[in-house]
C-alpha cells in the first residue's frame, strides 16, 4: 500500500505522510509537462494521426501504454486505476502479495474519467504555453505522468475513509447505513488539514520550481509552474474529488 508502508502500519498518519511525498511527484510532473508548449493537435478530436486508430493521438499514447503496464502488473496494485479500463490485457507477471487493507467495494471506484477531463480542459491551459513544437510522443508521456499522480492522489481517499472508518466505525454506520453522502461529508472534512495541504503545495511549487544558479542568487520571480496555480489545483479539484472518492468508498462500506 502506502509507498514506504508495509501495510502493518496503516495509520491516518501514515496515509497523511504518503499524500505528502504524493504532493511531490505531483508538482514535479506538472514542471515537467510545462517544458513542452499545449501541443493541441495531440488532443484534437478529428485529426486521425494514426492509421487505424480512430480519436486523439493522447488517447492512443495512454491506451497503448497503460496496455503494457497492465502486462507487467500496474493495475494489480489496489493504489493504481486505468484510465482506459475496458479491454485491458490481464497481467504477466506473478502476484505481488499487496496488503488488502480495502473493502472489495472500493475495486470499482474509478473517477478516472472526472480527473482526464479537468486536467485537459481546464488545468492545462493553467500552466502551459500556447504553442506548438511537434513533441507529441513526449508530451503526452508527460501528461501520463502527471494524470497517474493525480489518479494516485485522488484515488487514495479509498485509504483515507477506511482508516477513518475503523478508528471511529460507530460515528461512521449511522450515516453510511441511511446512504446520507452529505453527511459522510461533513465527518470526514477537515477545513484545518485542507488549508495546511493547500499552503503547502503552494510553498513547494515556489521552492522546488526556482532558477538555480550557481551563486547565491536564485529567481524567486520566476517559476516553472505558477504556484497559485498549484493551490488552485488543489482547492478547486484534488481535495473535493478526494473527498468524493472517500464519500463512494464509505456508501459501500457495509455492503
Ligand atoms: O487528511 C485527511 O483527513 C483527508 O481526508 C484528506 C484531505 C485531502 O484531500 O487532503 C481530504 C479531506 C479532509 O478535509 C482533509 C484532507
Amino acid at each position: 500500500m502506502a509507498e514506504g508502508s508495509s501495510g502493518s502500519e496503516f495509520t491516518l498518519d501514515s496515509i497523511r505522510k504518503s499524500l505528502i511525498r504524493q504532493e511531490d511527484t505531483i508538482v514535479f510532473c506538472l514542471m515537467e509537462r510545462a517544458r513542452f508548449p499545449m501541443n493541441s493537435a495531440l488532443y484534437n478530436q478529428s485529426l486521425d494521426l494514426v492509421p487505424g486508430f480512430s480519436g486523439p493521438l493522447v488517447d492512443f499514447i495512454v491506451q497503448e501504454t497503460e496496455a503494457v503496464q497492465a502486462k507487467a502488473g500496474r493495475y494489480v496494485n489496489p493504489e493504481e486505476n486505468p484510465f482506459f479500463p475496458d479491454n485491458l490485457p490481464p497481467s504477466l507477471v506473478p502476484n505481488y502479495n499487496y496488503s488488502q487493507v480495502l473493502h472489495p467495494g472500493g475495486a470499482s471506484i474509478n473517477i478516472n474519467k472526472a480527473i482526464w477531463d479537468m486536467y485537459l480542459n481546464q488545468l492545462l491551459p493553467l500552466f502551459v504555453v500556447a504553442g506548438d513544437d511537434g513533441n507529441y510522443a513526449s508530451t503526452a508521456a508527460s501528461d501520463l505522468s502527471c494524470l497517474q499522480a493525480l489518479s494516485r492522489r485522488i484515488h487514495y481517499g479509498k485509504f483515507v475513509a477506511e482508516i477513518k472508518f475503523r478508528d471511529a466505525p460507530h460515528d461512521y454506520e449511522p450515516p453510511i447505513r441511511a446512504k446520507d453522502a452529505d453527511e459522510l461529508m461533513k465527518l470526514l472534512t477537515d477545513e484545518r488539514v485542507e488549508k495546511m495541504v493547500k499552503k503547502r503545495v503552494e510553498k513547494k511549487a515556489i521552492v522546488f520550481g526556482q532558477d538555480v544558479s550557481g551563486s547565491n542568487n536564485t529567481d524567486s520571480k520566476h517559476y516553472k509552474v505558477d504556484p497559485s496555480v498549484v493551490a488552485r489545483l488543489y482547492d478547486e479539484w484534488v481535495i473535493p474529488l478526494t473527498k468524493r472518492v472517500e464519500v463512494e468508498y464509505l456508501i459501500r462500506r457495509l455492503n
